[in-house]
């Protein structure tokens, strides 16, 4: 049995359980029960905060867990779990941030006993450790942004993704800590165990073939028997278009491919004006 650690609540949350349900994992979640039961009689969730994933992982709790990066160096557990898949969502980077007024503008002006706040007290205090640099942290649960502005502290180290919250709230960035995004992690000892492992093997293929198929269409035409040639050119698709016939129609040929989505907005119009009709752009669930 795997025992599978997923985010209750908190950004992560939603952008995970769709990835999960896109990779056939179906979770069946009761009211507000923090275990539930998947597809996979031999696969069960249990629902914690992403902060508090690492340590369930780390000490077996868990077997496998989904949580951000940065929560995994905070608890000091990089060492005790394996981190099998990027996401490649839930971006953020840790950074040193200062009031935009203040004369602090680089780490060397950061004087020895200055207070720091922070909701990561150990990524921030590792940090200063490594520059040798005495300060004070003043751990905080959130809303950090606040603490130079009340007087409780003349930096911050905070999360930032598009830079909105520093910006409204003054604040000018120092230096960068440490820069995240949302993993799959494994505890070390349920890997070594065969049968474990063959099942997070199964979890890891999953969620990488919807995570790749989150970047693809599959687009459908039907085109003039003459313009083949040229669509091929335009759509290579993973291993080449595949060209059908049409029955009812001797001029025309059915074409399917898989093509990047970014390439979509470009490749329509090229292909209508080679005569593509009936052009069909349909998402893709997973791709093995
Ligand atoms: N602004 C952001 N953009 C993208 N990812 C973020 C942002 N803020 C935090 N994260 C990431 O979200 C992950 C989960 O953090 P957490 O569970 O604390 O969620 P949260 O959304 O901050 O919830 P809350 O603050 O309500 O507790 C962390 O790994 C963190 O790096
Ligand atoms: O760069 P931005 O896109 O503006 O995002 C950064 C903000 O997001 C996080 O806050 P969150 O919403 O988790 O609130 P919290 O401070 O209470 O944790 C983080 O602590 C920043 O405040
Ligand atoms: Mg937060």
């Amino acid at each position: 049995m795997i025992m599978f650690a997923l985010p209750n609540k908190g950004r992560i949350s939603e952008p995970v359980m769709d990835v999960l349900e896109k990779a056939g994992l179906k979770i069946t979640v009761k009211g507000r029960s923090l275990f539930a039961n998947t597809v996979d009689k031999d696969i069960k969730v249990m629902f914690a905060r992403a902060r508090d994933i690492p340590e369930f992982v780390a000490d077996g709790v868990a077997d496998i867990g989904v949580t951000g990066y940065d929560l995994v160096l905070e608890r000091n557990v990089e060492d005790k779990v394996d981190i099998l898949l990027d996401f490649g969502f839930g971006f953020a980077k840790l950074v040193l941030a200062a009031p935009e007024n203040s004369n602090i503008n680089s780490v060397e002006d950061i004087k020895e006993g200055m207070r720091v706040a922070t909701e990561f007290p150990n990524l921030t205090k590792k940090y200063f450790d490594k520059l040798n640099k005495k300060v004070e942290i003043i751990e905080l649960s959130g809303a950090t942004e606040i603490a130079p502005f009340i007087g409780i502290a003349d930096l911050i180290s905070d999360l930032t993704s598009t830079g909105t919250t520093l910006k409204l709230n003054r604040l000018k960035v120092i230096d960068e800590i440490v820069s995240s995004t949302t993993r799959l992690i494994a505890n070390k000892k349920s890997l070594e165990n065969e049968k474990k492992k063959e099942k997070i093997n199964q979890i890891v293929l999953a969620i990488k073939s919807a995570l790749f198929a989150e970047t693809k269409r599959l687009i459908m035409m039907n085109a003039p028997k003459d313009k083949v040639e040229e669509i091929k050119k335009l759509i290579p698709g993973m291993a080449g278009p595949t060209v059908s016939k049409v029955l009812s129609n001797d001029e025309m040929v059915a074409i399917h491919a898989v093509v990047n989505e970014d390439e979509i907005f470009s490749l329509v119009p090229k292909l209508h004006d080679l005569g593509a009709r009936d052009i069909l752009v349909v998402p893709i669930e997973r791709i093995l």
